[in-house]
């Protein structure tokens, strides 16, 4: 690696480890601008830092004009609806990501959504909690099986097929999937259509949204979408929140049309105090969770810690989303 000492702003948290790989090697500042009392020194080592690294805060291109001298951002992510792609390429600043280390845990999670909602989890366990479980349940408080039901993915990069393996192959569910294009998969050996947008909402009993936030994806499904879904069908997402129309989700499920919605990710987040929403009877909300084990969130830190050390010292990082020579 370089000897030559760049600073780096670290706008999240980092684990120790990961931190003392960067720190002995350059100058590191740590500050989080979502926390009011480290703003200002974010704001102070933002005109000399050579590298970010983090997650989470939006880089504007107002907050990236700032950024003099910078030549890469390294995001703990593999989501990069959070950063300025045209200005960044304009400038050539390089930005990293962490794709592949969060595939099998952000499956696992939009899978426990699926089961769920389905199999109406959270509520049961509540009913149990709250001291209501005097007697067998009954039919009001049945679920809906998982196994053979058709999935219909929106999205089928690496977390969508991993999605599809545990259904295709662990559920026996038959998967649709949307994507612009389809995906040759002979693990699942047919049994991963890629369908019409229409036509998969048409014929899917569970539809999940494991999509990138992009100016084509936003607001994707909306009320002639949710309107297209099977009168009881269930709707997850463990995408991004803004691909979804929120009060067309809603509406949805107040007429009776879905039965169900799973979500890990909004439109806003932290999901607002007011937002109908968090209250829900029929959603399943989770503080987007999707990569957030130990072990996964550890490898990312890791990942994202090797892509700026690697940017710095003028080699090509380990994972690029955009940018650079
Ligand atoms: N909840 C959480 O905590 C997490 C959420 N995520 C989110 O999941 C997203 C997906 O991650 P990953 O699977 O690794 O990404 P990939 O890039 O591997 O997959 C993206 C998929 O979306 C499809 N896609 C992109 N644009 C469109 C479009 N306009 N219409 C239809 N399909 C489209 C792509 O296919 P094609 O290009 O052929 O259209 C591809 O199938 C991330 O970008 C992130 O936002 C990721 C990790 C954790
Ligand atoms: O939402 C998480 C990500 O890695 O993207």
């Amino acid at each position: 690696m370089s000897m030559v000492r760049k600073s780096v702003l670290v706008f999240r948290e980092l684990p120790p480890d990961q931190l003392a790989r960067i720190t002995a090697v350059h100058e590191v500042v740590v500050a989080n601008p979502r926390k009011p009392a480290e703003r200002p020194a974010f704001e102070a080592a933002l005109p000399h830092a050579h590298g970010l690294i983090g997650s989470s805060h939006p880089v504007t291109p107002q907050l990236l004009a700032q950024a003099s001298q910078l030549e890469v951002i390294s995001s703990i992510s593999v989501g990069v609806d959070n950063y300025p792609l045209d200005a960044l390429r304009e400038r050539g600043i390089l930005l990293c990501h962490t794709p592949g280390v969060l595939t099998e845990t952000t499956a696992d999670t939009v899978f426990a959504l699926v089961m769920a909602t389905s199999r109406r989890i959270v509520e049961l366990a509540n009913h149990v909690r709250e001291g209501r479980w005097d007697r067998n349940i009954g039919e009001d408080l049945f679920g809906w099986d998982v196994h053979g039901k058709t999935l219909g993915l929106l999205g089928f990069g690496r977390i969508g097929q991993a999605v599809a393996r545990r259904a295709a192959l662990g559920f026996g569910m038959p998967v649709l999937y949307h994507s612009r294009r389809p995906v040759d998969m002979p693990e699942l050996a047919g049994r991963a259509v890629h369908t019409p947008l229409d036509r998969l909402l048409a014929q899917a009993d569970i539809v999940a949204a494991v999509l990138p936030l992009t100016p084509q994806t936003r607001g994707l499904m909306g009320a002639r979408e949710f309107g297209l879904m099977k009168p009881g069908a269930i709707f997850v997402n463990g995408g991004r929140g803004a691909t979804v129309q929120e009060d067309a989700l809603l509406q949805a499920l107040d007429q009776g049309r879905l039965r169900a919605a799973g979500l890990d990710v909004f439109a806003t987040e932290p999901l607002p105090p007011d937002s109908p929403l968090r209250r829900h009877p029929r959603v399943t909300a989770l503080p987007h969770i999707g990569s957030a084990t130990h072990e996964t969130r550890q490898a990312m830190a890791a990942l994202a810690t090797t892509n700026l050390l690697q940017a710095l010292a003028g080699q090509r990082p380990q994972a690029v989303y955009a940018g650079g020579a």
